[in-house]
């Protein structure tokens, strides 16, 4: 793991929270993406080293729906920046947590990703971002 790559944020209205974090922050997003393999709107701020990611589920089956429906917004994932991530995976697997999708898949932000379950890591749902271009 060589850094944070990002805090995951629940929101229930990205424009709103759009408008709230640049308020926050002091700076508006650099970019919003639509991740349809997850369901998701997403926006990013960049603080530092790190990113602030704000989600907004695009259809009821989305993680982040889901997530909202016994939930109030909030964090919702820590990712964490890899140099590989097949490597990662098989080290952390070995290691004893539980991954969700051991073949990386299409992130936002131009990364593959790969999420480990929140009963092995502490209550906290982790996940994995490698630069696509690597
Ligand atoms: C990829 C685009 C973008 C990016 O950065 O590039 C994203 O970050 S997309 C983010 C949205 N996608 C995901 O979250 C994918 C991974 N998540 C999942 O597969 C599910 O959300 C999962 C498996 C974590 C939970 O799904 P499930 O249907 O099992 O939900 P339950 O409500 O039944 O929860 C089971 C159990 O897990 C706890 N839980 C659920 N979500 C979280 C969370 N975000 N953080 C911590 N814990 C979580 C929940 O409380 C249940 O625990 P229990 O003790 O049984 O009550
Ligand atoms: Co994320």
């Amino acid at each position: 793991m060589r850094k944070i790559e990002h805090i995951g944020i629940a929101v229930a209205d990205l424009e709103k929270s759009n408008e709230l974090f640049a308020r926050l922050l002091g700076k508006e997003a650099y970019k919003s993406e639509r991740v349809e393999g997850e369901g998701v709107e997403t926006s990013f701020f960049l603080v530092g080293e790190t990113k602030v990611e704000l989600l907004q589920a695009t259809r009821p089956d989305s993680p982040i729906a889901k997530y909202l429906e016994k939930r109030n917004e909030g964090i919702h994932h820590i990712a964490f920046d890899v140099a590989d991530i097949h490597l990662e995976v098989k080290r952390l697997k070995d290691a004893g947590f539980e991954i969700l999708n051991e073949t990386p898949k299409e992130g936002a932000d131009n990364k593959l990703v790969v999420f480990l379950h929140p009963r092995s890591t502490n209550g906290v749902l982790v996940e994995l971002c490698q630069e696509k271009n690597l």
